[in-house]
């Protein structure tokens, strides 16, 4: 999907939100739970309660990957189910030598259909490459992540910049921002101005909303640039939302939640 595709259906649904498929079997309701093919019948469900209220579907192989040749079969269903106009993540946060990277980029764009896959940025550009050279398909390299062991190396100091600053300026160079996202986690807002300042045309993938406590309006109002230039995610506040039977219902009225809110930052914008 090119870039003003993605821009377009952001105005069209007015909606940033992409729904994280992190489909855990042993949350799937119970009614589910003895289906033969359970975590599909999930997805498929959640799938439809939110199609029209999202722009992006993050799936999140490790919950895939640990049921081995049943759980990839779930994941090709999953994202060959997803309409063709919603931009579909593998978040599968790769990143190896160079013809490492292109088997893993063969296996997420060819093999399956993803447009775009989250790599990490420690091994350098030979390993992030082969992931740019797809038309149409994208690398969200990680920038500044959401969790406590951000401060580990991405907060540590460089010289006079941070890692992650020197990450985010550098990765920068080696695609543009029609085929490169970074990952910024949404419980970072102290450095969410900076971070803009860094990379002020790269669109950002948000994940840390909902059950990680970050906020949605502060990174709506403090990182959007003039395509919107976000796409903040949210996993388990959606697709939990009530764990019974009622879960498609509830994950859908969570999901209109997070797009109505998000309607009032793209209506700013346009203002
Ligand atoms: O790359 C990611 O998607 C990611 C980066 C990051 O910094 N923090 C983070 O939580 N994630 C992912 O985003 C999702 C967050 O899930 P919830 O906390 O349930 O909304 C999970 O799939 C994480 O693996």
């Amino acid at each position: 999907m090119t870039r003003q595709q993605l821009v377009e259906q952001i105005k069209k649904k007015k909606s940033y939100l992409c729904v994280g498929l992190d489909t855990d079997i042993t949350k799937i309701p119970a009614h589910l739970q003895s289906h033969p093919d359970a975590i599909f019948e999930f997805n498929k469900a959640i799938i439809d309660a939110t199609k029209d209220l999202c722009v992006s579907y993050k799936i999140n192989t490790a919950f895939y990957e640990a049921h081995g040749l049943k759980g990839w079969e779930a994941m090709q269903k999953t994202v060959e189910y997803i309409p063709q106009e919603i931009f579909t993540i593998a978040d599968a946060k790769r990143g190896d030598i160079g013809n490492t990277s292109t088997q893993y980029a063969k296996a997420f764009f060819e093999a399956l259909p993803f447009d775009s896959i989250t790599v990490a940025p420690y091994m350098g550009e030979d390993s992030v490459a082969p992931f740019l050279e797809y038309n149409g398909k994208w690398a969200i390299v990680l920038g500044l992540t959401s969790n406590k062991g951000a401060s580990d190396f991405e907060l540590q100091k460089t010289g006079e910049a941070y890692l992650y600053e020197k990450v985010l300026s550098t990765v920068s160079k080696w695609g543009s921002p029609e085929n490169l996202m970074f990952v910024i986690g949404a419980t970072q807002a102290e450095e969410f101005t900076n971070i803009r300042k860094i990379t002020p045309d790269h669109f950002y993938l948000v994940p840390g909303v909902g059950a990680q406590g970050g906020s949605l309006k502060d990174i709506s109002e403090k990182a959007m640039n003039k395509d919107c230039g976000l796409l903040v995610n949210a996993s388990r506040a959606i697709i939990y939302a009530s764990g019974k039977e009622d879960f498609a219902d509830a994950a859908r009225k969570v999901a209109q939640e997070y797009q109505q809110e998000m309607a009032v930052y793209l209506d700013r914008l346009n203002n």
